[in-house]
């Protein structure tokens, strides 16, 4: 059995579907318990852990940062130490955010990193403090997960498309757009394999392609939604947030496919997906 932080998530919703693992919602395991997850782990005695929990409002952990240090860093280091005191790999999801967002070329997992608000330094924490427990770990670094489940930038612009006729979206910030479906696949093959000995441990990245813009998708969801809402592009200047987004959250997957054979997946055809599953509910 695999052991998974996550209930409620757009990923842990998608490794529910994919079965063979238990999930533990919060009322289980609470991240902000950091202890109360490494018990979980003793108890349960996994063959492996994912952890698809996270505290994710990025605005937000500007005014809670020790809380989202909490969850993002903390909970993941105690469950690595776990881990690695039962032998069991760990698998982990981080996030593009981790990068400053400079250039317009994809990073690669072993590019510096850059963190620029309070939610990519928490996320960026917790990997450090996985690494320092030497447990066997894939740490997954994705970007701007979209489902049928949960808060996601889908389901935003299909509330805002259906009342308005035009929509003001950024489009200078570029980078992938990646179904919570393919997140968890992912996460489950790594899981298997790294429990198996098999697979190499380490810092990987997983983002839907095309690379395009939040103006970009928001134009692809109003078309494939046939929704009569128009995209204006405007720059990130023109949408102040709480919290500073990178410009470039490109990502260079190769090392994914090259090391575990996962390919980045196509987001129209997954937005198609995940627009019919919304339809049919
Ligand atoms: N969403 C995105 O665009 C991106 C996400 N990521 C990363 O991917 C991973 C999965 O994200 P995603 O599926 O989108 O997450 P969601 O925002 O959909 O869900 C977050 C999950 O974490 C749980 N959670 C939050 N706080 C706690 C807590 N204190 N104790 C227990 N559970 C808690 C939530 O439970 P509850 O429902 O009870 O609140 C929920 O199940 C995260 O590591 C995230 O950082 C990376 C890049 C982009
Ligand atoms: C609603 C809206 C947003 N935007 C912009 C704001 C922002 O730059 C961008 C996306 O908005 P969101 O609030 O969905 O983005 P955000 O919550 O920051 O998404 C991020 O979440 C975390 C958890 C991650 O790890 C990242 O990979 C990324 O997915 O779109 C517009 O330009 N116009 C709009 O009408
Ligand atoms: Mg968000």
């Amino acid at each position: 059995m695999i052991l998974v932080f996550g209930k409620t998530g757009q990923v842990a919703t998608e490794l529910g579907r994919l079965g063979g693992v238990t999930l533990l919602g919060r009322d289980r395991a609470d991240l902000s318990d950091p202890q109360a997850c490494a018990t979980a782990i003793h108890h349960a005695r996994p063959r492996a852990v994912i952890n698809a929990a996270a505290y994710t409002a990025v605005d937000r952990a500007e005014e809670e940062e020790p809380l989202a240090t909490r969850i993002n860093a903390e909970a993941p280091g105690a469950m690595a130490r776990a881990c690695a005191a039962l032998d069991i790999p760990l698998v982990h999801v981080s996030t593009d955010y981790v990068f400053d967002g400079s250039g317009d070329s994809p990073r690669d997992p072993g590019a510096p990193t850059g963190p620029l608000n309070a939610y990519d330094r928490s996320k960026l924490a917790g990997e450090q403090a996985i690494r320092d427990s030497h447990a066997a770990h894939a740490i997954l670094r994705t970007s701007w997960v979209f489902s049928a489940h949960g808060a996601n930038f889908v389901k935003t612009m299909l509330r805002l498309g259906a009342s308005r006729d035009s929509l003001s979206v950024v489009a200078d910030q570029i980078g992938g757009p990646t179904p919570a479906a393919a997140i968890a696949g992912a996460c489950q093959t790594m899981a298997g394999q790294l429990a198996e000995g098999k697979g190499t441990p380490g810092t990987y990245h997983l983002s839907g392609g095309p690379d395009t813009s939040w103006a970009g998708f928001a134009r692809e969801i109003m078309a494939q939604a046939g929704l009569p809402c128009r995209i204006t592009d405007i720059p990130t200047s023109d949408f102040p947030t709480p919290a500073e987004r990178p410009f470039n959250s490109r990502l260079d997957c190769r090392s994914l496919a090259d090391r575990f054979g996962i390919a980045r997946p196509d987001w129209r055809r997954h937005l198609s997906e995940v627009l019919a599953e919304l339809h049919a509910a």
